[in-house]
């Protein structure tokens, strides 16, 4: 085995995400994606899903993750890495394998013409399988831009889109055992100091309270607060995961009491049983 490398994170306030090389090692075999979904569950393994407007930053934030704390890349060979990213990470010293894709709702032309710089629609196949992927999702990054009201305003949109698409798929693997995460992201906050904002951060945490779940503002630019908010993604679902092992574990042993219990009782109602035929007899 070669050495391990450990690398701090870059980011002093946020040292509490490690990312170790090994060097010498051979980069883990490309694991399919189906072997991932099926094992997941079993595995600290997640899907995450940046959703948001065209032109928030989705694509940023995920790079300045990647590029800060990424040890192998992977692609499926499907697609443009740039959308679908597959990562392990150290967490709280503990490896997870995490999983990102991008999912932004279809430009709505304006007279007929979609604006510039937006992502052109994913070809059906691929469509298809973003889409796949997006109702098997762990958690939802809803993102929007802090200098866009419109983009906030879709926000609600967004999470709704995502929310239908679960409820109509009829894969095994979009029925969750705990809750998925969410969380709200406020991007670009690097430009929130002048006139260019036009979502303030009270607007923003009121819409968190809404749909009741922990918001950042972030910025893909200088990457504040993106490594903080991936990994409060990490240790809620984390948190989810251990949380319904123990429900379950306590909810099975309940179960297993009450059969020995009414064996019990069954033993005493045949004892009883014979006792009654004897002074029958
Ligand atoms: N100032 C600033 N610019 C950003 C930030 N994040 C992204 N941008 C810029 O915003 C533009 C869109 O960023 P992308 O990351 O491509 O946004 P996206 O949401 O992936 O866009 P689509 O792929 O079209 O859905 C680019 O010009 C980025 O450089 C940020 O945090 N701060």
């Amino acid at each position: 085995m070669g050495s391990v490398v450990q690398h701090r994170s870059s980011f002093a306030s946020e040292s509490h995400l490690t990312v170790t090389t090994h060097s010498r090692v051979p980069p883990l075999p490309n694991l399919s994606y189906s072997f991932i979904s099926k094992f997941r569950r079993q595995m600290d393994a997640w899907i995450l899903a940046v959703a948001g407007d065209a032109g928030v930053g989705k694509t940023s934030v995920v790079d300045k993750l990647v590029n800060n704390c990424y040890v192998e890349t992977y692609s499926y060979g499907l697609a443009n890495v740039d959308e679908e990213a597959r990562r392990q990470l150290v967490v709280d010293n503990k490896m997870c394998f995490v999983e990102i894709l991008q999912y932004s709702l279809k430009p709505v032309p304006v007279h007929g013409v979609i604006e510039r710089g937006h992502t052109p629609p994913h070809p059906a196949g691929r469509a298809d399988c973003v889409q796949k992927k997006l109702v098997e999702a762990d958690a939802y990054v809803l993102t929007y831009s802090i200098t866009s009201r419109k983009s906030y305003s879709r926000v609600l949109d967004v999470h709704q889109d995502v929310l239908d698409q679960v409820a109509a798929s009829a894969d095994e693997n979009s029925k969750k055992p705990f809750p998925r995460v969410l969380m709200l992201v406020g991007n670009k906050c690097d430009r929130g100091y002048g006139y260019e904002r036009e979502v303030s951060k009270g607007e923003g945490e009121t819409l968190a309270r809404k749909l009741n779940c922990a918001f950042y503002e972030t910025s893909g630019t200088t990457a504040q607060n993106v490594e903080k908010m991936f990994t409060d993604v990490i240790r809620e679902l984390r948190k989810r995961k251990s949380d319904a092992e123990r429900r379950s574990a306590i909810l099975g042993e309940a179960r297993s009491t009450d059969k020995r219990s009414t064996g019990k009782i069954q033993r005493k109602i045949k004892e009883k049983m014979q006792k009654s035929e004897c002074i029958v007899m």
